[in-house]
């Protein structure tokens, strides 16, 4: 059947509730090499993800890179898994559940669930369980703070792709980009501000968002701006001058040119032009995550003590960071506007 049939008027009350569904990027069920294989099929097939001409990119995808990368991946993995599972999707479930409370303790009654969207809880199935749950309203918050269309606009095609089999659709509001939300701002400079507190000040803040291809950025993808904004912002919300601090991009995948400049050989130059301590934290990132926690906590730091670099601090992202559920709180209310939410 194309369109799902749904409950009976007489099995099921009319829904009236209002749902949000916090979606990030994915990861994989086990850090072993099927489980990383799975998700990155699912991951690199899409063609918001890579948008190659699928003739020329599936070959490639099925015949080289999910035969080589889900090992190497697998590994990595491996370095940061915890009893917990993936840290992402950990991070994740706490981000909802402490969501949820904060949205109760103020008195609004909105169901809130999590979802991914490459791999487990998917975005379809978190919005069945939503609208099982009485939900005629539901707002969908991409946690990505920079919109990309790798990104935001992935999260946005699997709600549609849902919509397409649903018969009676919830009304639907899609967020996207906060990267310039003072709440999440301040929730950063706040988290900078503490390691300095606790630690001291580095010579150079270095702020690393995940890379996207350059071609991407010369077709219309707003990411790079958005990077650029949220750490003039950031650097002004902790009084840094040009020079105290640095933008990069990391992550690059493939051999095409990706966005500049690219965070490992910006921190080995930092490191032989005699820069004594950097500390590195990742805005675009609100969970830590393999990007994190691996290549940059793990091999971003030996990159740059190798080069001559003598201290390296990685700050944890925003996480559980109750400024940063405040923010979230705030972002959802602002969305939900118009809404009976109580
Ligand atoms: C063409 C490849 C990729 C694009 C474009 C891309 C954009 C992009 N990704 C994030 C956020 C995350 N990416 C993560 C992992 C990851 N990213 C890519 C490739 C592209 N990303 C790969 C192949 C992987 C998997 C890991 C690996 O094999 O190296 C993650 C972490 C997931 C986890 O489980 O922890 C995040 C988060 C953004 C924000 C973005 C565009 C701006
Ligand atoms: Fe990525
Ligand atoms: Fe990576």
């Amino acid at each position: 059947m194309r369109y799902r049939p749904e409950p009976a008027p007489a099995d099921a009350p009319a829904p009236s509730g209002t749902g949000v569904l916090l979606c990030n990027l994915g990861t994989p069920e086990a850090p072993t090499t099927p489980a990383v294989r799975r998700y990155l099929a699912q991951f690199l097939g899409d063609p918001r993800i890579v948008e190659a001409p699928r003739a020329l990119w599936l070959p490639v995808l099925h015949g080289w890179v999910l035969r080589t990368r889900p090992a190497r991946s697998a590994a990595k993995y491996r370095t940061v898994w915890t009893e917990q599972g993936s840290p992402l999707l950990a991070w994740s479930k706490k981000q909802a559940s402490l969501l949820r409370g904060y949205l109760h303790e103020a008195d609004l009654r909105v169901a809130v669930r999590h979802a991914m969207c490459y791999g487990q809880p998917a975005i379809a199935q978190e919005l069945d369980a939503l609208k099982a749950q009485g939900c005629a309203r539901i707002l969908v918050l991409p946690l990505y703070p920079q919109y990309s269309a790798t990104t935001t606009a992935s999260v946005h095609d699997a709600v549609f792709a849902w919509g397409r089999t649903v018969r009676s659709l919830p009304e639907l509001r899609l967020a996207g980009a906060f990267h310039a939300h003072a709440g999440y701002v301040a929730a950063l400079a706040g988290r900078i501000r503490q390691h300095w507190q606790a630690h001291g000040r580095p010579d150079v803040l270095l702020l690393s968002f995940h890379g996207l291809p350059q071609r991407m950025a010369d077709l219309g993808d707003p990411y790079p701006q958005q990077c650029h904004e949220t750490a003039r912002l950031l650097a002004q919300a902790l009084g840094l001058r040009e020079g105290q601090y640095v933008t990069t991009f990391q992550s690059r995948f493939g051999r095409a040119k990706w966005l500049q400049p690219y965070t490992a050989p910006t921190l080995a130059r930092l490191g032989q032009a005699g820069t004594g301590r950097v500390d590195v934290a990742c805005p675009g990132f609100v969970s830590d995550c393999l990007e994190t926690l691996e290549e940059i906590a793990e091999d971003a730091r030996d990159t740059f003590l190798h080069a001559g670099g003598r201290e390296f601090h990685y700050i944890p992202a925003l996480n559980d960071d109750p400024d940063w559920i405040r923010a979230l709180v705030s972002l959802v209310q602002q969305h939900l506007q118009g809404w009976p939410a109580a």
